[in-house]
């Protein structure tokens, strides 16, 4: 019996996605996946964005809402979810088609992961904006896959070889952090990644470094109490449910010493507390995985990268990893 598909959902129809997966199956760089993706998107969409490269991708359709992708000899199977006019798309401009679309191929990835039929999902940016003005009301695929899978609570890892951050909060405005912050969300959120650590990353025993929020861990209350009223009571309990959850350390210095290797991740705050010293160190290769939810999901953890569409220049790196990543955790399941 063949593997379950990981699906690959192609991202915004106008963005960086389309053009990163023919870039990577030009250069051979799927091949080691070859006989496991399936790629859930547009098949115009696809075969236009093979202009930045010598070789021009054709589509053949084979059965029902299915085709496969082809670039000079090698070819990737395509579940047709929408048929948007290629000719008419402008890199940057994702228009309510483009965001209904977007949505729709998470929309199945999803659904077919939770139906047994697929071993996981990768996915390709989205724009966020777009999905809103589609009337999609979730500012993230995060947000929806916690939604579809039926959990309430989810945690954004984003994951390179010497770093990794957890976030507490993702996708809101900084004004609103400290209001949504608190020991029942820091705890929730230690639980889960220590869970997933041990269990899809193969841990024993996860060091887990908790940052403050304020300057100076709060200076003993002077510049915020969030520390010492939030954050210090959810490690205690974490503590006493056996979790190595240290902490909460100063963020400026915390980074340096988890990147040499103090620490297995350190939970963050807030979106970018985390994502700034990730992506200083691994903006190439990393990769944004979900976790806390029954089905695998990784990403790549870059946006959609307009001012790059057409130019062929994209780096393919944290598309790579992101698909090897899910490709281990299927494993790990
Ligand atoms: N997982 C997802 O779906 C994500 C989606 N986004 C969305 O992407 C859109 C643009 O977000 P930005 O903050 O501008 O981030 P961005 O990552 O798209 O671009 C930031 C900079 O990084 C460069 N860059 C991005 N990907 C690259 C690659 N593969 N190779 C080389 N350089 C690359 C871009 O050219 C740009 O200079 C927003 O709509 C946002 O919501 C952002 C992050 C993740
Ligand atoms: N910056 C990371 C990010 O925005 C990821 O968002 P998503 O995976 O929830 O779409």
């Amino acid at each position: 019996m063949g593997m379950k598909p990981l699906i690959l959902t192609m991202g915004d129809p106008t963005g960086i996605g389309p053009e990163l997966i023919l870039k990577a199956l030009l250069a051979g760089e799927l091949d080691p996946f070859a006989d496991r993706l399936l790629v859930a998107g547009d098949a115009g969409v696809l075969a236009r964005a093979s202009a930045p490269f010598a070789v021009a991708a054709r589509f053949e359709p084979e059965d029902d809402g299915t085709g496969r992708l082809w670039l000079a000899d090698r070819s990737l199977p395509v579940r047709v979810l929408s048929r948007l006019d290629a000719g008419r798309l402008v890199p940057g401009c994702p228009d309510a088609a483009c965001g209904a679309a977007m949505a729709a191929y998470v929309e199945w990835a999803v659904a077919a992961c939770r139906r047994g039929e697929a071993a996981g999902m990768v996915t390709c940016p989205i724009s966020k904006a777009a999905m809103q003005a589609a009337g999609i009301p979730f500012p993230g695929h995060t947000e929806l896959l916690a939604e579809r899978c039926g959990v309430e609570k989810v945690v954004m890892m984003l994951a390179g070889a010497r770093l990794k951050v957890c976030l507490v909060t993702t996708h809101l405005a900084y004004r609103e952090v400290p209001a949504r912050l608190s020991r029942e969300e820091i705890l929730a959120t230690l639980r889960i990644v220590d869970r997933s650590l041990r269990r899809q990353f193969g841990l024993e025993r996860p060091r887990l470094a908790v940052a403050a929020l304020n300057p100076h861990a709060g200076e003993d209350g002077l510049f915020g109490d969030e520390e010492k009223r939030i954050i210090v009571p959810a490690l205690e309990e974490a503590r006493a449910a056996g979790i190595d959850a240290r902490g909460p350390f100063p963020p400026d210095t915390l980074f340096y010493f988890a990147a040499r290797g103090d620490c297995d991740a350190v939970i963050c705050m807030y979106h970018d507390q985390g994502l700034i010293p990730l992506k200083l160190l691994h903006f190439e290769d990393a990769v944004n995985v979900t976790l806390g939810l029954p089905i695998v999901r990784t990403s790549v953890d870059h946006g959609t990268a307009y001012d790059l569409v057409g130019t062929g220049k994209a780096n393919t790196a944290s598309l790579l990893a992101a698909i090897r990543m899910a490709e281990q955790m299927t494993r790990n399941s």
